[in-house]
């Protein structure tokens, strides 16, 4: 659906050259939901610009839809940015019209009919869940509100692709996973390709398959987002999975639990995202005779399932205990690590 090339731009100040995009080359699928994170200065706001021109590329090719951006006349490039909707981390809404005409503000440029608009912005208003607040300003909207009218703004000349410049960054955390829930819900009804820029790992875990992390202006590491929370290579890319699972202290700990608990078996099961495998624990206790203890762990979920670790001590039968950790290496896809073998 999207691909992009070579893609550079660069700042020429008095001072010095800044190549805050510097040869970037991504491919990105229909209806992928796609982050990009980094850090302040990455690049990634002038990327996303980027693939509209809302900067001009100093270098590169931008491909959408099989239209190539970065090859565009202003005039064609006009058309082109009705089917690349944009939110932003600050609304940027116009104050002096109310939700309605925020969101009519991109159809009456398209030269669509009032009636139509009309109908149009109905259910834009519907889908991004702000019936009865057609009527309201920005002034007298809640940050999730605002964000909202974004949202239907950028939908309203129903593009193929979405761009969110940091559209979670300026909200509380449970406004974010409001809003969050509903990009992934536009995403599944409309078929909607979405690029999400972010510096917010949980942001990533929660929505995106595909991520790409950025340091200085480049592509550093990219893959589907469970794999890249498994195995991270990257410093950069290590620090961000730690905001979601915290810091790798676990050897320190797991020292501890075995001169802690004595008995049975210690095992480290490794979750890697398949939702079936949530039972394992109470499947464990019902088919093995053995009795279980969860000793210390953290699992967070992602686009495709549980991913994280579990430590757990098993007592029972040595026989019984072989039995229950034959099963989980043979019969699921828990990785499972004795650390402690029965006594
Ligand atoms: N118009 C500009 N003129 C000069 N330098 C710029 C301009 N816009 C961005 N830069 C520089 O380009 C680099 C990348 O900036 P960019 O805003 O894309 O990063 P970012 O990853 O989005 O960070 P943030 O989240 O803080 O915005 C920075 O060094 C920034 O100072």
């Amino acid at each position: 659906m999207i691909s992009i090339e070579g893609l550079r731009k660069q700042f020429v100040t008095k001072k010095s050259t800044i190549h805050a995009v510097d040869d970037l080359s991504l491919s990105i699928k229909e209806g992928e939901i796609f982050g990009v994170i980094g850090y302040s200065g990455a690049g990634k706001s002038t990327f996303v610009r980027l693939l509209n021109r809302l900067e001009e590329p100093s270098g590169g090719r931008v491909v959408i839809d099989q239209q190539e951006i970065t090859a565009l006349s202003t005039k064609k490039l006009r058309l082109a940015r009705q089917e690349i909707g944009m939110i932003f981390q600050h609304f940027n809404l116009l104050w002096s019209r109310t939700v309605r005409d925020n969101i009519a503000f991109p159809l009456e440029i398209a030269g669509v009919p009032k009636r139509e608009r009309d109908e149009r912005v109905t259910e834009l208003v519907g889908l991004v869940g702000l019936s009865g607040r057609e009527d309201a300003y920005p002034s007298q909207l809640s940050g999730g509100q605002k964000q909202r009218v974004g949202i239907a703004r950028a939908l309203a000349n129903n593009p193929k692709v979405l761009l969110c410049d940091e559209a979670t960054s300026a909200l509380d955390p449970d406004t974010t996973n409001s809003i969050l829930d509903l990009l992934v819900d536009i995403n599944q009804k409309l078929g909607l390709t979405i690029i999400l820029i972010t510096h917010e790992m949980h942001v990533i875990r929660k929505i995106c398959n595909q991520v790409a992390v950025m340091e200085e202006g480049k592509v550093v590491e990219q893959g589907d987002v469970l794999d890249i929370f498994l195995r991270p290579k990257q410093q950069v890319t290590k620090k961000f999975v730690e905001q979601v699972m915290g810091t790798n202290d676990e050897n320190e700990n797991v020292n501890q639990l075995i001169e802690s608990y004595d008995q049975g078996k210690i095992v480290r099961l490794h979750f890697i995202g398949e939702t079936t495998n949530q039972a394992l624990i109470s499947y464990l206790a019902k088919h093995y005779k053995l009795d279980i203890n969860i000793l210390q762990g953290k699992i967070t979920q992602t686009q495709r399932g549980a991913y994280g670790t579990l430590f757990v001590q098993l007592i029972g039968e040595r026989e019984e205990l072989d039995r229950a950790v034959h099963f989980v290496k043979e019969d699921t896809s828990v990785e499972v690590e004795v650390l402690r073998d029965v006594n």
